[in-house]
């Protein structure tokens, strides 16, 4: 993040595959991210430890505005306007370390918390953008439903994951190539 900063680089578009928590959320849906939940950050690790670089960011950085809503509002009417607007969600996402997938109970309780969809990417690169004040978009492929059901047969695999992105693949592509056409240049940060 902080090469792409020192490059000029002011606004970052991140995806993901993530395991979808609310129970609305259908595998293929697309989330845009409107907030998250860092576990790894709460239990003490955090891409930000260790020494501040002053050059790039504040020792002590906000995150209740990680995620551009402007860019969000956009994203949403753009994938309206190619036709997918039914797939689009806005939602929590939560990053967990990995790389196994959830047990049950950890999802139960990450749905508990106010999580939407759970991964395991994407939040610690959203932080040091945002260190450096670089604008965030970021966005969810519900690639695989979270378990949380006992009597389950169903197993969380890395298989479907790749499956289900392969059949979104296209409909990514064009929402975000219309997004990169359509956003200001300008860093409203
Ligand atoms: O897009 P990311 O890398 O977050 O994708 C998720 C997390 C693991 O890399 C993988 C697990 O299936 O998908
Ligand atoms: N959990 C965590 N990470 C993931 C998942 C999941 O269910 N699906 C894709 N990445």
């Amino acid at each position: 993040m902080r090469v792409f900063k020192l490059m000029g680089v002011q606004t970052m578009i991140m995806t993901n595959a993530a395991g979808g928590l609310n129970p609305d959320y259908r595998v293929g849906d697309v989330m845009i991210l409107k907030d998250h939940i860092n576990l790894p950050g709460l239990g003490g690790t955090n891409p930000l430890m260790g020494p501040n670089e002053d050059r790039f960011g504040l020792r002590f950085p906000c995150t209740s505005d990680a995620y551009d809503r402007d860019l969000r509002a956009l994203a949403l009417s753009v994938g309206a306007e190619l036709g997918f607007g039914d797939l689009l969600r806005e939602g929590v996402y939560c990053v967990q370390g990995g790389p196994n997938f959830e047990s049950i109970a950890e999802c139960r309780m990450l749905r508990i918390m106010g999580a939407d969809a759970i991964g395991m990417s994407t939040v610690h690169e959203v932080l040091v953008a945002r260190h450096c004040g670089m604008r965030c978009f970021a966005l969810s492929l519900v690639s695989n439903m979270a378990i949380m059901d006992y009597d389950s047969v169903e197993r969380a695999n890395h298989d479907e994951v790749l499956e289900t992105g392969r059949l979104r693949a296209k409909q990514l592509e064009s929402l975000v190539s219309e997004l990169v056409d359509r956003m200001e240049t300008h860093n409203t940060c």
